[in-house]
């Protein structure tokens, strides 16, 4: 062999052996996953998140919004110590009170209120809680424009989800109220009395007390947000009006108006899309700012909560508590945490790093600016396309349009396929390589001449990175993907399974054509042909089977698990293209470029065998799929036992069960 010959062989089988082609698969598996998801209502900022999303072990996500329709309504209310039936009869109260109640949700309010002239229906501004409130005040009596301007505004602390309560100060011509409306127990808790039916206020006994507490708790149950309004007098003069920005809004001593109960029903579909997660092995957990009860109520009605199994702390739990754990304790209770309750977006970020650390990959949806954080944190940011701010947006890797748990686990599923398919192409891939390597060196090294030559395996290699990379990315995902448990951070790429169908492929080309390559003259009959005539012959043939082998295996290359290798095959157009195009291609070589690939044409019967040689390889991987593979991953067998540094104690014994 000349040197020259040798280097040509050399530098082909490193071509042959690095697999270019698995960049383009990727970004194509990527990029046309990520098209199809804009149909799904997802749009994906960060193209690899796709992949990651395949693999998140859990979901983190919002109440509001997300698993809730966000229509949000006022269903029950109980004021001045009564509870209203229906929740907007008002006509048992004396006239100062009501109207003390109607100042509270005009004044402090983000919202607005637009009466259009023709009398038609109002319209309401705000968030959906805020319209709920105002369109209740309505209900109750309101004037929007006539209370706000019989007194004025001089001091505002607005609502955040931190303190998830918000103030105003007003001024009227007797002196000033101080407004406050928010998360009910909170509210209530700071109150020291509560006005009666006939617009006395009481001083708030316990027995009181407990009864409000009740009451909330009980709309808690019912699934409702639960939103309590107080208000205190104060005097004028005590105002530091020179630096009134910074004035903090009194907050103790309050007197309790009333409290409501908003209902936000849970969006159709969502039970089963939790069903579906469930099935697919990913927790979803609940995080809101609601109070615990009605997050536990939700989270029944969506199916996160199991009702037969056990719901106490830290299954549910709330972000006060989580927030003051230690680290380590934090870590513990966040592999059981469902449902947190009366969360800040601090506990959000909290529970991500907790769950990461405890090895989970995290998906978390999020939509107010202070969410921003958790999505940085997570493995997998997903931000509200409709509630979402745009600091959330920018933090995020997915937007979710329709802003819709469902979307989200649609979501999962096109992750999980862009990782299948990732996994399709490099079963495909290895097994070319593995073949066309063992077939040459183990003829190279008896024989001192390869069967399959340099153009050759230039046209094996792209049809395995290229055109396969092409065909396989594209595969759309199935039900299927959606029954196992997540890969997780730990499985490798190349499962065992996969190992057991390249190895089974691999073997029965090996041996087929190493077979032809050492005795092919006689099997074929070509004793009759000159020597040299039999020998190009043979590896001609060779060439063919090895081609048409990948062909078919490229069909058994789309299922690695399942035995049925062509459901659906017919409606992916571009696979059935790429394999005609190869085709038609191997067709041209063998019998039109054989000056150029040093071969020649094959006879019709030569042809038959070819094909049915490369035919086997169908019912072979359907054989090959009763054989049971070990569930511990190859790799880890072949990890040393004894190295330079002494394994830690718990990682020995884990190593060994
Ligand atoms: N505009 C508002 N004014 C006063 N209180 C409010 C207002 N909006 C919400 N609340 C109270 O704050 C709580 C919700 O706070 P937060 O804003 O943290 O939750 P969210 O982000 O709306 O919901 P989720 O976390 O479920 O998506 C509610 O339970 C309610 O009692
Ligand atoms: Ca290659």
């Amino acid at each position: 062999m000349g040197a020259i010959r040798i280097l040509t062989i050399a530098v082909t089988i490193v071509v042959v052996a690095v697999p270019e082609g698995l960049p383009l698969a990727v970004t194509l598996t990527l990029a046309y996953s990520m098209k199809k998801m804009m149909r799904d209502k997802a749009l994906v900022r960060r193209l690899s998140s796709c992949e990651t999303m395949g693999s998140a072990t859990t979901i983190c996500s919002d109440k509001t919004g997300t698993l809730t329709l966000n229509k949000m309504t006022v269903v029950e209310a109980y004021f001045a110590g009564t509870k209203l039936d229906p929740c907007d009869d008002v006509s048992q109260m004396s006239d100062s009170a009501a109207s003390l109640i109607i100042e509270g949700i005009a004044q402090n309010t983000t919202g607005t209120v637009f009466l259009p002239e023709d009398g038609g229906a109002a319209e309401l501004t705000g968030s959906p809680t805020e319209k709920a409130i105002l369109s209740w005040g309505l209900k109750i009596g309101m004037d929007f424009d006539d209370v706000r301007t019989k007194s004025s505004v001089i001091h505002v602390f607005p609502f955040n989800s931190e303190k998830k309560r918000g103030a105003v100060a007003v001024q009227l011509d007797d002196g000033v109220h101080i407004h406050w409306k928010g998360a009910a127990e909170i509210v209530l808790s700071s109150c020291k009395s509560w006005l009666s039916v006939d617009g006395s206020v009481q001083s708030m006994s316990a027995e009181k007390h407990d009864e409000f507490k009740r009451s909330i708790e009980d709309m808690g149950a019912n699934s409702l947000r639960c939103v309590a309004f107080a208000y205190c007098s104060f005097d004028i003069e005590k105002i530091p009006m020179e630096d009134i920005t910074s004035w903090e809004l009194p907050e103790d001593d309050l007197t309790l108006l009333g409290i409501i109960g908003i209902k936000d029903p849970c969006r159709p579909g969502v039970r089963d899309a939790v069903r579906l997660c469930t099935t697919a092995g990913v927790k979803v957990r609940m995080v809101t700012g609601d109070n615990i009860e009605t997050a536990k109520a939700i989270a029944l009605e969506c199916g996160i909560l199991d009702a037969n199994s056990v719901i106490s702390e830290p299954v549910v739990i709330e972000g006060k508590v989580f927030r003051e754990m230690s680290e380590s304790a934090r870590g513990e209770a966040a592999d059981k945490i469902i449902v947190m309750g009366r969360s800040s977006p601090n506990d959000k970020l909290l529970l991500v790093q907790a769950l990461k650390r405890k090895g989970h990959v995290v998906a978390v949806t999020g939509d107010g600016t202070n969410d921003a954080p958790a999505l940085h944190e997570a493995d997998i940011g997903l931000s509200m396309g409709i509630s979402g701010t745009e600091v959330a947006k920018e933090s995020s890797d997915i937007i979710i349009l329709d802003d819709d748990f469902t979307s989200v686990v649609k979501v999962v599923r096109w992750g999980r396929s862009v990782y299948a398919n990732i996994q399709k192409f490099i079963q495909f891939q290895l097994t070319v390589n593995v073949a066309a390597l063992v077939i040459n060196v183990v003829a190279a090294v008896s024989s001192g001449d390869v069967p399959l030559n340099a153009v050759e395996l230039l046209w094996v290699n792209l049809i395995m990175d290229t055109l396969g990379a092409l065909a396989l990315a594209t595969e759309p995902p199935t039900d299927n993907l959606m029954k196992r448990n997540p890969v997780g951070r730990r499985e490798p790429l190349v499962t065992n399974i996969m190992w057991r169908n390249l190895f089974v492929q691999a073997l029965y080309q090996v041996a087929i054509l190493l077979i032809f390559d050492f005795d092919g003259v006689r099997i074929l009959r070509l004793q009759n042909e000159s020597r040299s005539d039999a020998e190009k012959i043979t590896n001609t043939f060779i060439f063919n089977t090895f081609v048409f082998c990948q062909i078919f295996n490229e069909f058994n290359a789309r299922k690695p698990e399942e035995k049925n290798v062509f459901k659906g095959v017919t409606k992916n157009h571009l696979f059935m293209g790429i394999i005609g195009i190869t085709t038609v291609f191997q067709i041209l070589i063998i019998q039109f470029l054989g000056k150029f690939f040093k071969i020649v044409r094959l006879g019709w019967r030569l042809w038959l065998v070819s094909v049915a040689i490369g035919l086997v390889s169908w019912p072979l991987a359907y054989v090959g799929k009763f054989i049971p593979v070990p569930v511990r991953p190859l790799p880890d067998y072949f990890k040393p036992r004894c190295c330079w540094k002494p394994p830690r104690r718990d990682e020995e014994e884990g190593g060994q069960s």
